[in-house]
């Protein structure tokens, strides 16, 4: 299906519009190379965007896709989540070799301010590809270094829900999983799908690549290839209340769930490359 990839600015940013023919569409913004909206039919909204998230340079943008890389969280040296959410990427234009469907493909490669605190040298591409009800986006990194290089990653995917009253993710009864809320306690398989009555921070080590988020405004299947791990976030009424980019009454809106490999990061040698990708279908009627 066709994708046309047109300028937008965004809060005051460089970002595309992408367009398909049938109307889907989504936002991409060039800083973080950062989905911000994707709508598989016009006004369908499924991402969530906080309504108090910040737009300067040097801060992370709430909402919408976040490129976690090259570090996951706190687990290394450098700011939480890595640099890759706080630079500036280049757009190079439509594309399909990646993904084998055409994507917009967004480029950030490694600077003297990358180097100072990540030495390699490297390339990552973000292709964002559209059809008629899914958004796949992929991240790709090549290690142009003569040494061999390692990083943790993820699509911190913020899915748009009306409520959390009612939402369930499913997917993830049978897994064993990393409770963050509590330092990364083991917590066996809860045999059930998740609900979010309160704080829910839970790594979920080589875990299965399909979700299903079903909630009042629909249902969102998560799928994903390469990434070994799923994240699932949602901060809970008190830490959203505390957070100046979400607010009092924000965490309703939105559940994480996150492509991610975190446990066992990856490791590239010299000229070699690494894809992983989520694709989000929209299911609802
Ligand atoms: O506030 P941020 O830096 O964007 O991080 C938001 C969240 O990201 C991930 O989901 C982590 O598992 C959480 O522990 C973290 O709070």
């Amino acid at each position: 299906m066709p994708l046309t990839a047109q300028p937008l600015p965004h809060h005051g940013r460089d970002s595309l519009l992408l367009l398909t023919s049938d109307g889907a569409r989504a936002q991409v913004g060039l800083y973080g190379a950062q989905v911000t909206s994707w709508q598989p039919v016009p006004g369908r909204e499924r991402l969530y965007l906080s309504p108090n998230a910040t737009w300067t340079t040097g801060t992370a943008i709430r909402g919408g896709i976040p490129v976690v890389f090259p570090q996951f969280g706190g687990r290394g040296p450098l700011a939480k989540h890595g640099f890759a959410r706080l630079s500036d990427w280049r757009f190079l234009g439509i594309d399909a070799t990646a993904l084998g469907q055409p994507a917009a493909v967004l480029e950030l490669s490694d600077s003297a301010d990358t180097r100072r605190h990540w030495p390699t040298r490297f390339r990552a591409r973000l292709h964002v590809a559209l059809s008629a009800s899914a958004l796949r986006v992929g991240l790709e990194v090549r290690n142009e270094d003569t040494a061999a290089a390692t990083f943790t990653t993820a699509l911190h995917t913020y899915l748009r829900v009306d409520s959390l009253e009612g939402t369930v993710l499913e997917g993830l009864e049978r897994a064993p999983y990393l409770d963050s809320t509590r330092g990364d306690t083991p917590m066996p398989a809860q045999g059930e799908g998740i609900r979010f009555n309160t704080e829910t921070d839970r790594i979920y080590p080589d875990s299965p690549h399909e979700t299903v988020l079903h909630g009042r405004n629909g249902r969102v299947r998560v799928r994903m290839s390469g990434f070994k791990d799923t994240v699932v976030w949602n901060p809970g009424a008190s830490l959203a209340a505390s957070m100046a980019d979400l607010g009092p009454g924000e965490h309703e809106h939105f559940v994480c769930v996150e492509a991610a490999t975190v446990i066992e990061p990856v490791t590239l040698a010299s000229g070699e490359s690494w894809l992983g990708w989520q694709q989000l279908v929209d299911e609802s009627d």
